[in-house]
């Protein structure tokens, strides 16, 4: 298991943290399966009201999808049946409000769960950035899903220049990414307090009202959605080009060292 889920019933809160601190909780297949499931399993669990999300550790929230030579990939990434679209919350038709806790870096991926939350609570330390491009894949749906959140100009700027353009949680709350700023260690605990206001409330309401909100934006990410995978297998490098690019960039300068 590299998700850890636990049930409050006692406020309607479930907390669900990506557990491999070692891979600054990267998302492999398993765990991409695993938060499928689990969305579905609060979509039809009455007792859970309001989700928390965040991930083990200090130093990531998450760095996208594991991209390790050891760990196999997806079979058909470019795909529409790719797993890897499954991990966010409304792809698997929860509209319950999710809280984004963001206790370190998140890239890549990441912004799958950062973009289909409704509240995105980040720790003053954390970063975000979106590396795709360094290695010579397409960034569709990531910067499909920020541009719900933030402007057009700043999306683009992180989607293609992932090297250096690394923001700061403050950054992401003044662009409207970030919903909330904490001060060190704090995040879960104000994502779990937001949690718990919501869930308080009728339920029925709470869910109608995220559905509205989506609703206004529907159209316009299912047309880019459509768009995706033939944008990724346009632009992106063959698999094993990109696998080559991703271990020789990890053995380089680094990775977004600039904050801005
Ligand atoms: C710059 C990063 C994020 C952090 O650098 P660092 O120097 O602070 O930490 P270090 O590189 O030493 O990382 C610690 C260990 O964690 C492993 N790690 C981290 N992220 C990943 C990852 N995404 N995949 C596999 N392994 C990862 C790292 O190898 C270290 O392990 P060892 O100690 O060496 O055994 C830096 O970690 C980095 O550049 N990470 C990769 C970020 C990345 O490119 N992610 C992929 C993004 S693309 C994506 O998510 C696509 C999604 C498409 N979709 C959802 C649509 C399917």
């Amino acid at each position: 298991m590299s998700l850890l889920t636990e049930m409050h019933k006692e406020t309607g809160v479930a907390i669900v943290t990506l557990d491999r601190p070692d891979r600054h909780n990267a998302i492999d297949l398993e765990t991409a399966g695993e938060l499928a499931a689990a969305w579905r399993e609060f979509r039809f669990d009455d007792t859970v009201r309001a989700i928390v999300v965040t991930g083990a550790g200090t130093r990531a929230f998450c760095t996208g999808i594991d991209r390790s030579a050891d760990v196999p990939q997806p079979a058909s990434p470019y795909s529409i049946d790719d797993p890897l679209l499954t991990i966010g919350p409304k792809a698997n038709d929860l509209w319950k409000p999710v809280i984004a806790a963001v206790n370190g870096m998140a890239c890549g991926g990441a912004f799958y769960l950062i973009g289909e939350a409704e509240f995105v609570v980040a720790d003053e330390t954390a970063t975000f950035f979106d590396p795709h491009t360094t290695y010579g894949m397409v960034s569709a749906y990531e910067p499909i899903l920020m541009a719900q959140r933030m402007p057009i100009g700043e999306v683009a700027r992180m989607a293609l220049m992932g090297t250096a353009e690394r923001i700061s949680a403050r950054r992401a709350y003044e662009t409207g990414l970030v919903s909330q700023v904490t001060g060190p260690g704090q995040a879960l605990e104000a994502a779990l307090d937001c949690a718990r206001v919501i869930a308080s409330y009728p339920t029925e309401a709470v869910q109608g009202t995220v559905r509205a909100v989506w609703a206004a934006k529907e159209a316009a990410r299912a047309h880019a959605f459509a768009q995706a995978p033939h944008l990724l297998a346009l632009g992106s490098l063959p698999p094993e080009r990109q696998a080559e690019l991703f271990a020789a960039r990890r053995s380089g300068p680094g990775l977004g060292h600039r904050v801005r």
